[in-house]
């Protein structure tokens, strides 16, 4: 059916932990990176990675940009961009978006700027987290530049709303090659593309038969399909099942926080966001966590792991491999624990924690 739409060969485009030739350049021994803290509880989980950073003597150096998307002014987007463009690597926290009538999404708008068009979120029990089921280990490769997030909308009568839901093959294929390439990389042999093809026969029918189709290039990766609606429960129910899914983009955010749901909560899962030539790493599931600003409360554990895939990104594996086991130890030993996960610590304890361990 699809087969007259133009297909474009974006093999070269879909990367993970980028090539050499894009990744950014170390001066006087160090690497610059931008640091957003965002709003919420980005302040108090960006500052747990600041000290561990600092602590263990981590080659970098943070261009430190504050945004926020409670300034109706924006102030600070345009540096923000700036700054992610010459360093090419960022960490960040989320912008809230008000819900309602006014105000764009400031995440959304740097993603597709940047063109970060891959977000990369691991669905894993953390050991000692209690969960309902263990075992639990996928990969959640989400387009992030388009689809239901493209914010074009528009009353066309009083009382009618037009949502426009973009799908492209152009980013289609390429946000399925890249989990492809993903699944490869890591060593998963299961694609799932997620759709809802049986409905939205158009665009998410391209989606579907396009991951099919690029599936057809990897001989070594199985390629199966699920119809949202399904998989969520699926998710719920037997998400053993799952090794990488493939989805478009409000599917891969609903699936990501039952992903968290699932192994303990969205303080948890780290992620990351890849295009040719930057990449932003952010917690998972990206929540603001307003209601607990200031508290000292949050867990700081997927700003921790989002930023030893940052760390891996740029080589600097040892030191990845150190602070993020330091971080599970601290979570398995149980003595130390914020409240989302069952304990009365604070951030600031939990992060004290992990230095400790880190002696
Ligand atoms: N409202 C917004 O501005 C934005 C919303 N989103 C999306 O919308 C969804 C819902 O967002 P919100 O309702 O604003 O969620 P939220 O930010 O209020 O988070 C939901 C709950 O999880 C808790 N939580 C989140 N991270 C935590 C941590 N690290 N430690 C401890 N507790 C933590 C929060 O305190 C809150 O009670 C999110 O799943 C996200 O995908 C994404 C970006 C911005
Ligand atoms: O950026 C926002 O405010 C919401 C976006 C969101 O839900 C997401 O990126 O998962
Ligand atoms: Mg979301």
């Amino acid at each position: 059916m699809f087969k007259n739409i133009q297909r474009i060969n974006v093999r070269k485009l879909a990367t993970f932990g980028s090539p050499e030739s894009v990744l950014p350049k170390k001066y006087g021994g160090k690497y610059t990176v931008t640091l957003i803290p965002g709003d919420g509880i980005g302040k108090e989980i960006t500052d747990s990675v600041k000290t561990i950073f600092a602590e263990q003597n981590v080659p970098i150096d943070w261009e430190v940009i504050e945004v926020s998307g409670l300034d109706k002014e924006h102030n600070g987007v345009t540096e923000a961009v700036q700054s992610l463009k010459r360093n090419k690597v960022g960490l960040k926290g989320l912008l809230y978006t008000p819900t309602g009538s006014s105000g764009k999404s400031l995440n959304v708008a740097l993603r597709k700027e940047l063109d970060i068009y891959a977000s990369v979120v691991l669905i894993k029990n953390i050991p000692g987290v209690k969960s309902r089921l263990d075992g639990i280990d996928f990969a959640l490769i989400r387009e992030n530049t388009e689809g239901e997030y493209s914010g074009l909308e528009h009353q066309s009568y009083p009382g009618v709303v037009e949502s426009l839901k973009i799908m492209t093959r152009f980013k289609t294929e390429r946000i399925a090659k890249f989990a492809f390439d993903f699944a490869n990389k890591n060593n998963r042999k299961l694609v799932t593309a997620i759709h809802k093809a049986n409905i939205m026969k158009l665009g998410d029918g391209l989606f579907r038969s396009t991951v099919k189709d690029v599936g057809q290039d990897y001989p070594g990766i199985n390629v199966n399909d699920l119809i949202v609606d399904n998989a969520s429960m699926q998710a719920v129910a037997k998400p053993h099942q799952f090794d990488v899914l493939v989805t478009p983009n409000l599917y891969g955010s609903i699936l990501s926080n039952i992903g968290a749901a699932l192994i303990g909560g969205p303080g948890l899962v780290p992620g990351a966001n890849f295009g040719r030539e930057y990449a932003v790493f952010e917690p998972g599931c990206r929540h603001v966590g307003l209601d607990i600003k200031g508290q000292n409360t949050a867990n700081p554990t997927a700003m921790i792991l989002s930023a030893s895939m940052l760390l891996r990104h740029l080589g600097l594996n040892e030191h990845a491999d150190r602070i993020s086991q330091a971080t599970y130890d601290v979570i398995a030993d149980g003595k130390v624990r914020t409240k989302d996960i069952g304990g009365s610590s604070s951030t600031t304890e939990f992060t004290d924690a992990i230095l400790a361990k880190l002696k």
